[in-house]
């Protein structure tokens, strides 16, 4: 009981510091979450501490389960080291490409996840997830792959608090960017304009333009900025190009 109690105390003030918002029309703000896929996996711990002393916003955590991609990363306990190692602050986006999504909401809340997105193509019922997540005291995301239609998640908008549009295919780091996934983006930034959207996949300082116009305000990018010699200046870069859309589409309205 005491440990539940202080488990929600922890993850209470995690969601304090939050980069995502609840706020009304345009309260969205850009934010740079690497994903630490494409760092050397033996030095994780140091490569979060790296990316947030780099500038990121939040760090991105790519979890694959063999099975609903084919590839495998870590899970819950590699996350809880990961919490340990970084302290309390850094926001955790756990992208969960596994197959039973339901089975590790608890174990990651536990872990020190601070968001659970999950891919609608995995669950039957995003409802009762939804309802899951929320009860362990972590934010909502969806994902959804680049055969599966916005108009399928529209439905779930009201009740998360951030949109995943894939723009590869999940499984991989290091691919290429899938421009036609844009209008997905623009549609869902017209019907909801203070949801927190987020791309995954080939973007970088080429393709960022595109994301930010769009209507991307969370920008995933791991191989760009865990590749660079100067990765403080790519997540800058990425940041002040979402910021320019942003306040461009603020003077539009
Ligand atoms: O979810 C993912 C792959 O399924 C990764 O987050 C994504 O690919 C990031 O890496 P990169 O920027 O190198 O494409
Ligand atoms: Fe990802």
């Amino acid at each position: 009981m005491l440990r539940a109690g202080r488990l929600l105390a922890v993850s209470l003030s995690r969601l304090h510091a939050s980069p995502t918002n609840s706020s009304h029309s345009m309260a969205y703000s850009a934010k740079i979450g690497p994903s630490i896929l494409s760092s050397d996996l033996s030095c994780l711990g140091s490569e979060c501490v790296r990316m947030m002393e780099c500038g990121a916003d939040y760090l991105h955590l790519d979890v694959m389960d063999g099975h609903f991609v084919p590839n495998i990363t870590f899970g819950h306990p590699m996350v809880e080291c990961l919490r340990k190692t970084v302290g309390q602050d850094p926001f955790f986006d756990m992208h969960m490409m596994v197959s039973r999504p339901e089975q590790w909401v608890k174990p990651m809340a536990a872990a020190g996840a601070s968001q659970y997105t999950f891919h609608l193509e995995a669950t039957t019922n995003p409802g009762n997830l939804i309802k899951e997540i929320r009860e362990s005291a972590m934010k909502v995301g969806l994902a959804i792959k680049p055969g599966t239609t916005v108009e399928e998640l529209a439905p779930w908008a009201n009740q998360i608090d951030m949109a995943l549009i894939m723009t590869v295919e999940p499984g991989f780091g290091g691919q290429k960017f899938m421009e036609d996934m844009m209008p997905k983006v623009s549609w869902l930034r017209s019907q909801f304009p203070s949801l927190d959207i987020e791309v995954d996949g080939g973007v970088g300082p080429d393709t960022i333009h595109k994301c930010a116009e769009a209507g991307a305000n969370m920008i995933v990018s791991g191989s760009a900025v865990i590749g660079s010699e100067d990765p403080r200046s790519v997540i800058k870069m990425l940041r002040d190009a979402v910021a320019e859309a942003i306040q461009k589409r603020s003077l539009d309205r």
